[in-house]
């Protein structure tokens, strides 16, 4: 939220993706342009759309579509993955669980990290031990969200690529110690519709998901095609809609980017608001950089902003596990 945006860009990234290959993708004319529109999404706004991301329709289609089907099951049936501090916060919450400063959040949600074995981190891993919990039925439910999980994380480290280069770094500065064992998190998302069977203990403008920022380096939405719900703040704190644009991703930047770019981008506000009638799904994929990695601001990054460090040291794991130890009653 560096300017007073009004709207949020659309940006085409299939010549990124085309070139992402080739070590010499910085000189290609068409990654050039990519770079550049990345380069002022990131910094008016930390919010933009992908289009040309290569990911299918039909994919991006029934991972929302088996969301909805799970939510829509009787409340007993969701609580058979019931998320607790001993499953490492992996699993169901239901509406009015998840505490976004102090105040309870109108949705309820399947959490999924990556897999942490015991004793992988040390005491740094420990909350977040364990195994993902997927709804048994349909059957199908973990092979489709993993295949999906692995796209996510193909596709965002190839627009991180393309970010390095906006940075004016080299496109592997996110890879190796930064995040080339990129942490991932999901979160699969139902918000209820004002009209649904709780209308009365939600009277309208009841937030869906309060005022946040993400966590790590750069989330990939994909949202209900038919309501407008998530909203993004501006400098000047207006609240821009970032209504649905079917089959794209909505981009935007984590509290881990902020940092090593010395703030020349920033995590932007964001929140949710289901004010339609109808239910609302999205699928939020957050990638994030390798579990233990100390993130500091980037040499490049420190110059292009006058020379000072804005920000100290931060250990992603535990940045995500104090926000995580914060985040449920
Ligand atoms: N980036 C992630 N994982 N987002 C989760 C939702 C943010 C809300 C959370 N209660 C909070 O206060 O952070
Ligand atoms: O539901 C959405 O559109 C966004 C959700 C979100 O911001 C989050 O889970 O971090
Ligand atoms: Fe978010």
């Amino acid at each position: 939220m560096a300017t007073d945006f009004k709207s949020i860009p659309i940006i085409d990234i299939g010549p990124l993706l085309a070139k992402c290959g080739d070590p010499k993708m910085a000189q290609d004319p068409g990654v050039s342009q990519v770079v550049k529109q990345l380069d002022q999404a990131c910094r008016e706004a930390g919010f933009f759309y992908v289009k040309g991301h290569g990911i299918p329709d039909s994919l991006m289609k029934e991972v929302k579509n088996l969301t909805r089907k799970f939510f829509h099951l009787p409340y007993e049936e969701k609580l058979k993955i019931k998320m607790t501090p001993a499953t490492g916060y992996r699993g169901y919450q239901r509406i009015g669980e998840n505490i976004t400063k102090g105040v309870p959040d109108i949705h309820e949600a399947i959490d999924c990290y990556r897999e942490i074995k015991p004793g992988m981190y040390g005491a740094l891993g420990k909350p977040m031990e364990g195994c993902n919990l997927w709804p048994l039925d349909p059957p199908k439910f973990k092979l489709l969200m993993e295949e999906y999980i692995s796209l996510c994380t193909d596709l965002s480290r190839n627009i991180m690529r393309g970010i390095a280069l906006a940075l004016g770094g080299s496109p592997y500065e996110f890879e190796g110690e930064k995040a080339g064992d990129a942490f991932w998190v999901m979160r699969l998302i139902g918000y209820p519709g004002i009209s649904s069977e709780n209308a009365q203990e939600m009277p309208k403008n009841d937030i869906g998901c309060g005022a946040h920022t993400d966590y790590g380096l750069l989330t990939l939405v994909n949202q209900d095609e038919d309501t407008t719900a998530l909203q993004v703040r501006n400098l000047s704190g207006e609240w821009i809609s970032a209504p649905p644009v079917p089959g794209t991703f909505v981009c935007n930047i984590g509290d881990m980017l902020k940092i090593y770019s010395n703030g020349l981008y920033e995590s932007t506000l964001h929140q949710v608001t289901n004010n339609a009638a109808k239910y609302r799904v999205s699928v939020a994929y957050f990638y994030e950089t390798n579990f233990d990695t100390a993130v500091e601001p980037l040499d490049i990054c420190i110059q292009r902003t006058g020379g000072a460090k804005k920000f100290g040291r931060a250990v992603y794991g535990e940045h995500l596990a104090s926000k995580v130890l914060t985040n449920f009653v």
